[in-house]
């Protein structure tokens, strides 16, 4: 029994649900249970395990209703949660009323499509014209699980804030003196002890799942991210095996998932939703009751930047996703391309406030000068300024 008992602590598996009901308990309280018996059911614990993981893959990055069996029939209801960010503009703008915007963008998914190949997730010039008229108007972070420089690589945007490998990797734009002098501005890294054994285990990664077509392995600096996107469904299962046996030496790494994506980072308790705190402290808003953050993401890690703005009361979060899913965010878009539109909608509204107010020539911004219809026009306070949304926004952006 001794040995048994070692089994099941090595395995770290909980079965005494599934012997309890083998047979009345021996004497000395312990369960009596043929060893056989025990190895199947080992092996079936083992099992569902693998199983439950491999339908968490497969929920992570739904490609149709189906994914998501719980909220298939929910489509309506899930709508009426959360609305669509684009159709409550106003709404939202409405709520914004006296208080200071800053934007939080997640980068794959949200800013770029989902491709197959994470080194060809390219942004769109749309989207980068869109994203630097936006930092004009409001402080703007990227908030991504990749390293900083990879995802400032893809942006190459100077006058944004960058949290790399979900938080953990975090500056400001750089800043010039006077006197041309670059100097740079806010850095923050709570896991950099952590660097030799991200390094370590990247090596090893890459090396167990070599075998495994279409695994692919990267580093992320902070974390370490293991696609399965091209890898056979089938093949799922072993492949998360694969990582967890690497992990099981690394106690002080854990295992989450992103769309398509194993990730493994440090125990420490750091996340998005402690990146957008730390950025907005830094930006001066520790304390502020007129911050109004706006946090846009698709992914299960940007849950905790939702879940965040949801705790605190202050803000929103708008999830990016075509299928209904458990979020913390109010609000949803379906793609990057809507993303893109509710962010021009943002600069037009911001561009029509400072004008309204450098029209009336003195006092505070009037917060909602102007209202952007259903049909997608804007109204100025001043009715008699009524102009086309589309004709507008080419002549802006
Ligand atoms: O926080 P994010 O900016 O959303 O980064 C999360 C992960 O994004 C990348 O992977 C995802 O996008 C890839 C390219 O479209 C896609 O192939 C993959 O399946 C997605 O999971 C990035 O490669 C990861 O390192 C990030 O952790």
């Amino acid at each position: 029994m001794a040995a048994a008992q070692n089994v099941i602590t090595d395995l770290n598996m909980a079965i005494t649900v599934t012997v309890s009901v083998q047979k009345p308990p021996a004497p000395h309280g312990y369960i009596s249970i043929s060893r056989k018996k025990l190895l199947q059911n080992l092996e079936i614990s083992a099992g569902a395990r693998v199983n439950a993981w491999v339908d968490s893959m497969r929920a992570s990055s739904p490609t149709h209703i189906k994914s998501t069996p719980s909220l298939s029939d929910d489509q309506g209801s899930w709508n009426l949660h959360h609305p669509s960010a684009l159709d409550m503009f106003e709404q939202i703008i409405d709520a914004s009323k006296g208080k200071k915007i800053v934007m939080f963008l997640d980068y794959d998914g949200t800013l770029s499509p989902i491709v197959e190949d994470p080194d060809r997730a390219f942004m769109s010039k749309k989207m980068r014209k869109t994203v630097r008229k936006l930092a004009k108007c409001f402080p703007t972070a990227i908030v991504s699980g990749r390293c900083r420089d990879k995802v400032y690589k893809f942006v190459k945007l100077d006058e944004l804030y960058y949290a790399g490998s979900h938080g953990m990797d975090i500056k400001g734009p750089e800043k010039r003196s006077k006197s041309n002098k670059v100097s740079e501005s806010v850095l923050f890294q709570p896991a950099s002890e952590f660097l030799p054994m991200i390094d370590e285990v990247y090596k090893q990664l890459v090396d167990t799942t070599k075998s495994t077509t279409g695994a692919k392995v990267e580093n992320n600096k902070f974390c370490v991210s293991v696609h399965f996107r091209c890898v056979d469904e089938k093949k799922w299962g072993e492949l998360a095996q694969k990582v967890r046996s690497v992990l099981k030496e690394y106690p002080k790494l854990r295992l989450t998932q992103g769309r398509k994506v194993l990730e493994i980072r440090p125990t420490i308790i750091w996340n998005k939703g402690k990146a957008l705190e730390f950025l907005l402290e830094s930006l001066g808003f520790a304390n502020c009751t007129d911050v109004f953050p706006v946090y846009i993401g698709d992914d299960r890690t940007d849950e905790d930047a939702f879940k965040i703005l949801r705790d605190r009361g202050q803000g929103f979060g708008i999830l990016v996703s075509k299928f209904p899913k458990e979020t913390s965010a109010s609000y949803s878009l379906q793609e990057p391309d809507e993303v893109m539109n509710f962010l021009r909608r943002l600069v037009e509204w911001k561009q029509l406030s400072l004008r309204a107010q450098s029209r009336m020539g003195k006092g505070p911004v009037a917060l909602t000068p102007c209202r952007v219809n259903s049909n997608g026009s804007c109204t100025l306070s001043d009715p008699q300024h009524t102009t086309s949304d589309k004709s507008r926004a080419s002549a802006i952006l």
